[in-house]
């Protein structure tokens, strides 16, 4: 309970191994034991930083499907409009992530060949966390779902724990009817070729995407959530304050690409993810103004000088960044709460819930601390220094 470790005699050096690490090394070794018992051979480990256990995603699918913008709007907070002006990539681009999991994403060339012998598939596939297939859904898509089958019936005999994911991608300006009716029509034809060649209930998760909303955003927060080893204690936590504090909706967002990590049990509806996400905006661009955290020493000493001569921490009530509003048409507030450098807590409120603010900052503070614990467990060694 003190945090020294009273076990057996350790043999040898210790080694910290996070959970996210842990998932992937379980995955990769029975991955490499299925191509032994298929092939008799033992793949080499995948070189290069992938060995390095970041779960990496995929992003995989025709020609000018629209990888790369997604890469760009999700990652590099480009504006969906610039993607216009981008160019057909040559080679795969990889892209290390630094956040609160560190994670890479691999954005492949609409033509390159996955069946050529001279492609090393275990080094592509060996440890990945997800293979995210993007279908332009105003374009013919009837070859785009023969390579993405064929590439399904080619790497699961090796690869059966791949997380596969279909972006229906581009289906702004699309009827809501007519969207509905190509992701039937879509999952149909995966779902009978597989079966046809007897591979039944595949796991595969569809959605509808646009860089135009934030539904591309909603979908990379469903996969990347499927790579949290820890997500049910990070929702359970947000259950129980959406309950002690009546909240309508919670969320944990990633500050930077503005997915969320977790949310609690309640339905995801679109607009108040919209806002909240939105919210976050605000509020960086506020304290990148008026915060004080990165400031030059010099200015620091200054404040913590004559006449008040206290450290900077103790003249604030909160280190972080907090706040709340109350939307004129809604009447319900929103608050947020920073909770680390990667990481922040957005709710919307019930209506008229905010003379109760005193009793809400106390509880987020208590689940802030829980959520802060959950993640300093998880915490990759080589990762992030978390808090401010
Ligand atoms: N309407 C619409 N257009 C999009 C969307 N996403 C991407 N596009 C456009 O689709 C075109 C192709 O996008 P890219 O990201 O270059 O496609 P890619 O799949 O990376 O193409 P390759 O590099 O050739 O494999 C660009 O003109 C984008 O602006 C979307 O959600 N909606």
């Amino acid at each position: 309970m003190d945090g020294t470790y009273n076990g057996p005699a350790r043999q040898g050096p210790v080694r910290f191994v996070s959970p996210v690490t842990l998932n992937l090394e379980r995955i990769y070794t029975q991955n490499r034991i299925n191509i032994q018992k298929r092939h008799g051979r033992v793949p080499e480990p995948a070189p290069g930083p992938a060995a390095k256990g970041k779960p990496r995603l995929l992003l995989m699918g025709q020609r000018r499907s629209g990888k790369s913008s997604i890469s760009s709007v999700v990652f590099n907070k480009m504006p969906p409009n610039e993607t216009l002006f981008l160019e057909s990539t040559a080679r795969v681009q990889k892209e290390a992530m630094r956040s609160f999991m560190d994670f890479q994403v691999w954005d492949f060339p609409g033509q390159l060949d996955f069946f050529d012998p001279n492609f090393d598939q275990d080094a592509v596939f060996g440890e990945i966390g997800a293979l995210i297939w993007v279908i332009d859904a105003q374009d013919e898509y009837l070859d785009a779902i023969n390579r993405l089958n064929m590439t399904i019936l080619n790497i699961q005999p090796a690869y059966s724990n791949i997380n596969i994911e279909v972006f229906i991608h581009k289906v702004d300006g699309l009827s809501e009817d007519y969207k509905l009716d190509i992701q039937r029509d879509i999952m149909q034809r995966i779902q009978d070729e597989l079966s046809d060649h007897g591979f039944e209930n595949a796991p595969i998760n569809f959605h509808l995407t646009s860089i135009y909303n934030h539904s591309i955003f909603e979908a990379f927060s469903k996969v990347i959530q499927k790579l949290i080893p820890h997500l049910p204690t990070l929702e359970a936590l947000l259950n129980d304050l959406c309950r002690s504090c009546r909240f309508e909706k919670a969320y944990l967002f990633d500050i930077v690409s503005k997915i969320y990590v977790a949310t609690d049990s309640s339905p995801v509806d679109m607009p108040s993810y919209e806002i909240c996400s939105d919210y976050i905006d605000v509020i960086v661009d506020v304290s990148e103004i008026f915060g004080w955290a990165p400031r030059p020493e010099d200015y620091v000493k200054a404040l913590e000088g004559p006449p008040w001569n206290k450290k900077l921490e103790d003249q604030t009530g909160c280190g972080a960044a907090e706040s709340c509003i109350v939307l004129t048409d809604q009447k319900r507030p929103i608050m947020l709460r920073e909770v680390n450098t990667y990481l922040v807590l957005v709710a919307i409120m019930k209506e008229g819930s905010y003379e109760k603010m005193p009793l809400v900052t106390m509880n987020v503070e208590t689940v802030v601390k829980g959520l802060l614990e959950v993640l300093e467990i998880t915490k990759q060694r080589n990762g992030v220094e978390d808090g401010r």
